[in-house]
């Protein structure tokens, strides 16, 4: 399981406790509970997924059932919980470790049992500045796939194109398409993205171009753009504004680090698996994925010889999921 407390976390402070923090996504209809969390409390006035501390003795799943029914009076089974995200934030007066778990099958219909209005709002609707600050990557963690689908080869532009399309119409890529050509030219390139932003468009999926973070400005309409790591460490704060999803490649540790100060909404970690593109080359392997994703304040996708029947062990390995070429190119 991806979330456990951490005896000592980096960045959090040494001498404090860590506050050990159940938070639940209960998803109804493609929209998420909400709740105000009260003036006094810790956060106070602000917008929170509901929950609460985890008592000595419970496990975070007891935990967030008690919470939950204590709070909302709906009522959730341990076995529907799936893991979202572990998020681990100081506050200057507190240390939290938010152990995120979504479940779509609450039983009932919620109400503030503390008084606190409550309401139900679809992810595109959640803002940053109504939330508590840890809960940015909660926010992107539900707004993301749980695949990312990575173009393969592309040696020119109408050939890319009509691969894309293709691969597009055999229905593998959730919603985002990172489009990874590094071999053409940056005109072609540029071609490539508009005439594939138009194919994503009419199948509606979102595409995110690969390279330097400047292609935002030359193809404004796109959803995102993704940094290979030797983009990523040009620069020293987030390169592109909320509008648009920023994604990084990391390999270690210290990138995920780095990634996380320049603001990235997720991260691509691996390879996890030897894959074909690099033969004879080992993955990290599931035991470093899950060490490095449980570090992580970010969603991270395992890649690497990976495909939709990995997505689940990613996810519960502390993984937002899979992103790859093979399953889907
Ligand atoms: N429930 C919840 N807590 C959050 C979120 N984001 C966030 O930073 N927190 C922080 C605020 C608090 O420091 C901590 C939750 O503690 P709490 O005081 O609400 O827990 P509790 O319900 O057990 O409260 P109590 O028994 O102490 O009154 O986690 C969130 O989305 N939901």
């Amino acid at each position: 399981m991806p979330n456990t407390v951490p005896e000592s976390v980096e960045g959090l402070s040494a001498n404090r406790k860590t506050v050990h923090v159940a938070v639940g996504v209960i998803v109804r209809d493609g929209r998420v509970l909400i709740a105000r969390r009260p003036d006094t409390a810790h956060q106070g006035g602000l917008l929170e997924f509901p929950g609460g501390k985890v008592e000595p003795g419970e496990t975070v799943q007891q935990a967030l059932c008690r919470e939950i029914a204590e709070e909302t009076g709906l009522v959730l089974t341990e076995d529907s919980l799936e893991p979202v995200i572990g998020i681990r934030h100081d506050y200057g007066d507190k240390c939290v470790f938010l152990d995120v778990w979504s479940s779509h099958s609450a039983q009932g219909e919620p109400e503030g049992k503390e008084g606190q209005p409550v309401s139900w709002l679809a992810p595109e609707a959640l803002k940053d500045e109504e939330f508590p600050a840890a809960n940015r990557p909660i926010i992107r963690a539900l707004r993301l796939p749980h695949r990312l689908a990575v173009t393969g080869t592309i040696e020119d532009a109408p050939a890319g194109l009509a691969r894309l399309g293709a691969a597009l119409d055999r229905g593998q890529p959730d919603s985002l398409v990172v489009l990874r050509a590094p071999t053409l030219s940056g005109a072609a390139y540029l071609e490539l993205a508009a005439a594939a932003l138009g194919g994503c468009r009419e199948r509606g999926v979102g595409l995110i171009l690969h390279g330097a973070a400047d292609l935002c400005r030359a193809v404004p309409d796109v959803q995102g753009v993704h940094l290979p790591w030797c983009e990523a460490q040009l620069h020293s704060e987030r390169p592109v504004s909320d509008d648009y999803w920023l994604g990084v490649s990391c390999h270690s540790a210290e990138q995920l680090r780095y990634a996380e100060r320049l603001g990235a909404d997720y991260v691509v970690l691996g390879n996890v698996l030897e894959t074909p593109s690099h033969p004879g080359q080992p993955g990290i392997g599931w035991a470093a994925f899950q060490a490095l994703a449980a570090t992580a304040n970010v969603p991270v996708y395992g890649i690497g010889g990976l495909g939709p029947e990995h997505q689940s062990r990613a996810r519960a390995l502390g993984g937002q999921g899979v992103a790859g070429i093979g399953f889907w190119w």
